[in-house]
């Protein structure tokens, strides 16, 4: 029986502790488990949060937002270079972690963005291996007829896991909203791709979603990896239980490196301890895991030492190479009656679609589905050369200046990255209602908001036991200006230009790059993608871990979550966290195979 007490726990012993049962941290403990001879404890500080009809039921994103029940709720520091503003960093606490919160999208990253994990010194991160790992997280269910005839819904099952715990599906109601940005994303000159999951994703498309199109309920962490496995008596989950720090031995081994005894928790406030035969595993999420680690001893010296606690391990590279996306939205008044979200906002729609949910019918099973993912020579042919020579130009600034070791290394491959016609740049995203909160929506209209995301910014933040400080850079604002021009350039393409009635937000106040600006600053979000913040790297270039994910100096100790991720990738990043918790597995068992 996974789900346990606190007593099952207290004191006793486990041949691997996972700490945190979020995406990463409930595949590689669903792994670990199937192995009968190996003891699993994971420790999640949430709750179980199963069966929650908010997590559950598509098409009602945000609900879950800054309720303690299943949020953080952090909040970043106030950023300087968007106005001061604290951009608001929810992040999911509960089993299944921020799956269980995410929006639905399924994004795999394009292959150039995997292969960068390889060059800058991790053997075997490459794309190939990506993309064969990520099949195997996923069962994808082909689309019905009667969507494939009404939308360009086709899909190459080689690109597809078709036996995998978690259920991806093209959702079933899709709104003719697609269709009407996909059809100007195409005019504008944006190829319309097949399947955008084989390392390719420059065009436009329809993205499938973690939904299980049985029920139409949300797949995601705790219910494809987690409750399946409740059967296994060597799973154990405690829920509630907020690791403080791991435990470390005192004495170094033969090797020089710690060893990771165990973990201290707190469950309603009284510590206790659990402890380890084997390994510790940290995946707590990119904004916790680096604080664990602090507070066990492990990282800069600076950073312990403000903060009281004794260094074991001086490891620079924990809490910094912080890297995030952001957005911002536009948003247009629809033309005719098209079946968006907004109609959720009548209490009477929203009570009777709860109830054809049950069915398996009706608005609720929503997604987000129409994306666009654009080189910046394809956006604006004549201007990226310039803007190419703008962010070179700041690159070498920034080398003139001084940056940290790896650094001027992962800035060379973006570099690269942006000069590559074929790479996208932008991500445009049409969100079937209004979202940009900034006007009011009138009952009654139908909306729709297209989402612009940066997603491989050059500047880098850090998050520390004391601050959390994601940084922005002025060429990628310019980045974002584009996109709003690009965004607001659709009303003078068909369909588009028929199909709406006006601009809503920024409205026609906002002319002038430097307002644009403004907005952009003013009304950015972050995408809650964080990654980074215990770079698998070499040593020397700030890495914390090793291509096995291993933190330099201990011979037990792991993390395992996005925190890993060294450089950022143009996609949403919940398949890639699957990939992780999936390879950090493949990488144990093969340890004790040896
Ligand atoms: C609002 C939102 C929308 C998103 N939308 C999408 C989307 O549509 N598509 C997409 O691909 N990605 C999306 N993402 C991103 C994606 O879901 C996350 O990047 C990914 O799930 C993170 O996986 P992880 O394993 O690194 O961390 P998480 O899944 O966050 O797991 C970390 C776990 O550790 C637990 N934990 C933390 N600290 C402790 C502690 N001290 N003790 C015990 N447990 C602890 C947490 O409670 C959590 O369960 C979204 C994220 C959010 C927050």
């Amino acid at each position: 029986m996974p789900i346990v007490k606190v007593d099952d726990v207290s004191g006793k012993s486990f041949d691997y502790i996972v700490i945190g049962g979020g995406t990463s941290g409930s595949a590689l403990a669903a792994r670990l488990a199937e192995d009968p001879s190996l003891s699993v404890l994971v420790l999640e500080a949430g709750q179980e949060n199963l069966n929650d009809p908010k997590i559950d039921m598509p098409g009602q994103y945000g609900q879950t937002f800054g309720d303690a029940k299943y949020d953080w709720g952090f909040s970043t520091v106030k950023q300087p270079h968007c106005n001061d503003k604290q951009l608001g960093w929810s992040r999911g606490k509960a089993l299944g972690g921020s799956s269980s919160m995410n929006f639905f999208c399924w994004i795999k990253p394009p292959a150039a963005d995997i292969d960068a994990f390889e060059k800058l010194g991790n053997p075997g991160w490459n794309w190939e291996n990506y993309a064969k790992v990520s099949r195997k997280t996923e069962t994808f269910h082909l689309p019905a007829k009667e969507l494939t005839d009404l939308y360009p819904h086709t899909y190459n099952p080689d690109f597809r896991g078709l036996s995998g715990p978690l259920h991806v599906a093209i959702p079933s109601h899709v709104h003719t909203v697609d269709k009407l940005v996909q059809e100007t994303f195409v005019n504008k000159g944006v190829k319309a791709i097949k399947d955008p999951y084989g390392g390719d994703i420059s065009g436009t498309w329809i993205a499938s979603a973690t939904m299980d199109p049985k029920t139409w309920k949300r797949s995601y962490a705790a219910t494809s990896y987690l409750v399946p496995n409740l059967a296994r008596p060597n799973l154990n989950v405690l829920t509630e239980a907020l690791v403080s720090r791991v435990l470390l031995a005192d004495a170094k081994d033969a090797d020089g490196n710690l060893t990771a005894t165990g973990v201290e928790f707190v469950v309603n406030g009284e510590t206790y301890i659990a402890k380890s035969n084997k390994e510790v595993l940290v995946s707590a999420g990119a904004i916790n895991t680096p604080k664990i680690l602090e507070l066990s001893g492990i990282g800069r010296r600076d950073v312990l030492s403000k903060i009281g606690v004794d260094v074991k391990l001086d490891l620079p590279g924990v809490g910094e190479n912080v890297q995030e996306h952001v957005f911002f939205g536009v948003s247009f008044e629809l033309k005719s009656d098209h079946a968006t979200l907004d109609k959720f906002a009548d209490p009477a729609f929203a009570a009777e679609q709860v109830e054809l949910f049950a069915d398996g019918k009706g608005l609720f099973r929503t997604g987000i589905t129409s994306f666009a993912y654009v080189p910046l020579a394809v956006a604006n042919p004549n201007g990226a050369p310039a803007f190419y020579e703008k962010a070179a130009a700041e690159v070498e600034a920034l080398k003139a200046k001084g940056l940290h070791p790896g650094l001027a290394e992962q800035l060379d491959i973006q570099l690269d990255i942006l000069r590559d016609e074929t790479q996208p740049e932008f991500e445009l995203v049409a969100f079937p209602a209004f979202f940009t909160g900034i006007s009011k929506p009138e009952p009654g209209k139908s909306y729709v908001s297209i989402l612009g995301m940066l997603n491989h910014p050059l500047s880098r933040g850090t998050i520390h036991a004391t601050s959390k400080d994601p940084k922005e850079h002025p060429a990628y604002l310019e980045i974002l200006v584009e996109q709003v021009k690009y965004i607001r350039s659709m009303i003078q393409t068909e369909p588009f230009k028929s199909g709406v009635v006006r601009e809503v937000d920024p409205g026609p106040n906002v002319q002038t790059d430097e307002q644009m600006r403004d907005y952009v600053k003013n009304h950015l979000s972050s995408t809650w993608h964080t990654v980074g913040s215990c770079s698998m790297l070499p040593k020397e270039k700030q890495g914390v871990v090793d291509p096995e994910l291993k933190i330099y100096g201990t011979s037990n100790l792991r993390v395992v979550d996005l925190s890993i991720v060294p450089l950022h990738i143009a996609a949403h990043t919940q398949a890639t966290a699957y990939v992780i918790g999936e390879k950090a597995a493949e990488f144990i068992k093969a340890g004790l195979k040896k």
